[in-house]
């Protein structure tokens, strides 16, 4: 059964549709990717999902739970999290103090402590304030702060943006790891070979409709498509990292 089902979904900023027609689905422990052109509505599907676009119709269930009628902060109550592409933390304040103003982050001091187990490079960091960090741990704020409600679904929005690749390495880590803890995530990115490479499945979106989907295998090995949409280039499908709990 699907954690995320979203059917027949349109909707835009204004007036004029973003994205329209969107069928999918994300299960249990699943990594999907959103690939596709620029400016294509891969953003805003991720936002109509988080509940932050203005104008949306359709339908979208989370694990049997009509979303369409929630606002933000119930979707992150019943287990959905967001990651924003930019300003995802706060600078002026430090790393422990990011992760102590999460709201529905019930039993917070050792939600605190089991995300700096898992982020040990935060834990060293926790009194610098989050604008002296490097851009990769600034993004493993970025995560423990979406982790800090427990959530089974991340939404991502290209967590690689800004990085250069050693770190983009270091960040798809991270999210590779997410599935272990029974966390599931739909994530943007425009690194999108790389991406698909661990990604179970994928969506091509162009024009905010949906023109392909399937594995996340198939879609690097599909030529024609892969080459307007995805980039050239061979990506080796990295082994999986060792299990943590989260
Ligand atoms: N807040 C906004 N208000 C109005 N229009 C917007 C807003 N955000 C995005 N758009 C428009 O929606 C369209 C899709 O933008 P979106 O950011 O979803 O695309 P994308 O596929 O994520 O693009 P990219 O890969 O370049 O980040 C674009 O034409 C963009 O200008």
């Amino acid at each position: 059964m699907s954690l995320l089902k979203i059917a027949n979904l349109s909707g835009g900023y204004g007036d004029v549709d973003i994205i329209s027609g969107i069928d999918m689905d994300v299960g249990a422990k699943e990594i999907v990717t959103i690939a596709g052109t620029n400016g294509a509505g891969k953003s805003t599907l991720i936002k109509a999902a988080m509940g932050i676009l203005p104008r949306i119709s359709g339908t979208m269930v989370f694990d049997g739970i009509d979303l369409m009628k929630l606002q933000i902060e119930d979707r992150v109550r019943i287990g959905i999290s967001y990651v924003p592409q930019v300003r995802n933390v706060f600078g002026t304040l430090t790393v422990l103090e990011n992760l102590q103003v999460v709201e529905h982050a019930p039993a917070k001091a050792a939600r605190i402590r089991d995300m700096f187990d898992l982020f040990p490079a935060l834990a060293g960091r926790r009194g610098t304030y989050a604008e002296n960090l490097s851009g990769g741990e600034r993004q493993q704020l970025a995560f423990a702060r979406a982790l800090m409600s427990s959530p089974r679904l991340i939404l991502l929005d290209e967590p690689s943006a800004a990085l250069s690749p050693a770190l983009t390495d270091q960040v798809f880590e991270e999210v590779k790891r997410l599935p272990q803890a029974d966390v599931a995530v739909l994530m943007v990115e425009q690194r999108a070979r790389q991406a698909l490479a661990f990604s179970d499945r994928g969506y091509i979106l162009d024009a905010g409709r949906i023109v392909l989907s399937d594995t996340g295998a198939n879609l690097l090995a599909n030529e024609e498509m892969g080459d307007v949409y995805i980039g050239r280039g061979q990506v080796q499908a990295a082994p999986q990292s060792p299990s943590s709990h989260i």
